[in-house]
């Protein structure tokens, strides 16, 4: 008995791509290879045309003859079940008649069908009497995953100009041609990429945010052969499609990083995932941050947050002494947008300096307001040399000991704050939760994550000494943040009855 009479069950699914070559491996027959691979499947690639392209265009393309195409074909249905197909680039009609043919003898579960037409680069991939041949293909298709000029190709119809056009013309063609629409909105302009799925008369919505990045070759591709590889073990389409469009959204903020060619970059397909043999850089400091929380929460000054007694005089020299650090700190978040080697974490880190301004101001119009400590008070020596450290990596280090040297202020809050905020909600009038809250909930603690994600994927890129001084410069923040929970001395001057020490350290 022959493995295609009883297929068995492996332990992941195969699923095959029928598409062109891209030697620089951002687009076609590469990048399916590699979204099998990112999203578990055991990928097999048969050719259908080999292209000497790059970053910047196609410069030739070459078309096997089509007895080779279903030679190929052949070899592998007669041997591997194949669990899933994604169907790229044809090139010609004639490639796209002999898909079509195997397809009607060995019809794998799940056809995804990308229409490919024309790169991101402008280059034809698709002769124009191919069309209709391509049309052909979506009757035995379960989904085709058109952009906005190959979905009006299909439909006969002028390009839609906005989504909602795009989606009235996708159920147009789910309906006359009887199969699944995941029609694309990368090439409409905004902030927004949406994507959505027509099956069945049904549209179901996936929005995302535009990526502001290059790094958008081979999207397509990538999209469609993560459906492919995920909808065997999916209920349905639009699970599917779901969770391949979140994983390409980060694909495509960590493409630049990857510096690969100077036009349009192809995208991470493995950004989720650490280097085999190097370690998470969170997972590997984690014991110092933890070290670090379990020492801030001993302090005086958090304990009283904690339960509410923490006497207002020392909250506000502790929020003062913030204000003064919240000023330094933005200037370093500053450099490191400045040094960010993508858009998404230059703007991450750009936007965080500007809410630390924000924050800074707004403790002065709140509660510094409300209290009797001098404006131009000096930072205490605590303060400082926290902020001279940071100062110290900002001036002489690289951008991923920078991205080290800030984490703590992020993480160690968002960790204490999370604990404080437990806390607080226990003690009925706590006269401090609006402040604990701020560090204790979203999206204070998808700020933190979204850091700790930065930090990973810039240590995977460095050399071991690098990596050496990134520890460094996180372990001396977190002691940092550790005194400047502790600079604040509360004694008990009364029984009962604690008192801040304003003079702080
Ligand atoms: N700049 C971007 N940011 C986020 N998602 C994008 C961006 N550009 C394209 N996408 C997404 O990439 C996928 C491919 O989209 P599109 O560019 O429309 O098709 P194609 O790559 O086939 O031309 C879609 O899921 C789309 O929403
Ligand atoms: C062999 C091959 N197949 C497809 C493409 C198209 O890639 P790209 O132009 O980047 O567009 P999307 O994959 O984003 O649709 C190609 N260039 N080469």
């Amino acid at each position: 008995m022959t493995e295609r009479e009883t297929p068995p069950t492996g332990s992941r699914p195969r699923v095959l791509s029928v598409a062109g070559t891209d030697p620089t491996g951002g687009a076609g027959i590469q990048a399916d290879l590699k979204s099998f691979a990112a999203h578990g499947a055991y990928g097999m690639a048969v050719v259908t045309a080999l292209l000497a392209q790059n970053t910047h265009g196609v410069r030739d393309v070459l078309v096997p003859d089509a007895a080779f195409l279903r030679a190929q074909l052949d070899a592998v249905s007669d041997d591997v079940t194949v669990d899933a197909v994604k169907i790229g680039m044809l090139a010609t009609a004639a490639v796209a008649d002999e898909v079509g043919d195997w397809l009607a003898r060995h019809r794998p579960p799940f056809v995804v069908l990308d229409p490919v037409m024309v790169a991101t680069s402008g280059d034809r991939l698709l002769d124009d009497d191919a069309v209709a041949a391509v049309r052909r293909l979506l009757a035995v298709a379960d989904v085709v995953t058109p952009n906005l000029p190959e979905l009006a190709v299909l439909a006969d119809e002028p390009v839609a100009r906005t989504w909602p056009e795009a989606v009235q013309q996708a159920t147009r063609l789910a309906s006359a041609a009887g199969v699944a629409v995941l029609v694309k909105g990368g090439h409409l302009p905004g902030v927004e990429s949406p994507d959505a799925l027509v099956e069945g008369g049904r549209v179901v919505e996936l929005p995302g945010a535009r990526v502001a990045s290059t790094s958008t070759h081979g999207t397509g591709c990538s999209l469609s052969a993560a459906l492919a590889a995920l909808r065997p073990r999916r209920p349905d389409w639009a699970s599917a499609a779901r969770d391949a469009k979140r994983w390409l959204g980060g694909a495509i903020a960590a493409g630049e990083a990857l510096r690969v060619g100077s036009g349009h970059g192809p995208v991470d397909h493995f950004h989720h995932a650490p280097a085999l043999g190097l370690p998470v850089f969170t997972d590997e400091v984690g014991g110092i941050l933890a070290a670090a929380c379990a020492a801030s929460l001993e302090q005086p000054f958090v304990r009283g947050l904690a339960d509410g007694g923490l006497p207002w005089d020392a909250f506000v020299e502790q929020l003062h002494q913030d204000a003064l650090y919240l000023t330094a700190y933005s200037r370093v978040l500053a450099r490191a947008s400045t040094l960010a080697p993508s858009a998404e974490a230059q703007e991450f880190f750009a936007r965080g300096a500007h809410s630390c301004l924000a924050v800074e101001r707004s403790l002065h119009e709140t509660y510094l307001a409300r209290a009797s400590v001098r404006p131009s008070s000096p930072p205490s020596a605590v303060t400082r040399a926290y902020v001279d450290h940071l100062a110290a990596v900002a001036a002489h280090g690289s951008y991923a000991e920078v991205v080290a040297a800030v984490l703590p202020c992020y993480w160690v809050y968002a960790e204490v704050g999370v604990t404080l905020l437990a806390q607080a909600d226990a003690v009925p009038g706590h006269p401090y939760r609006d402040w604990v809250a701020t560090y204790g909930s979203a999206p204070f603690t998808e700020h933190a994550a979204h850091a700790c994600r930065l930090a990973d994927a810039a240590a995977q890129h460095v050399d071991p000494a690098t990596r050496e001084r990134m520890i460094a410069a996180f372990d001396a923040s977190c002691r940092h943040e550790v005194a400047f929970f502790g600079q604040v001395a509360v004694v008990a001057t009364d029984p009962g009855r604690q008192v801040a020490a304003l003079a702080v350290r």
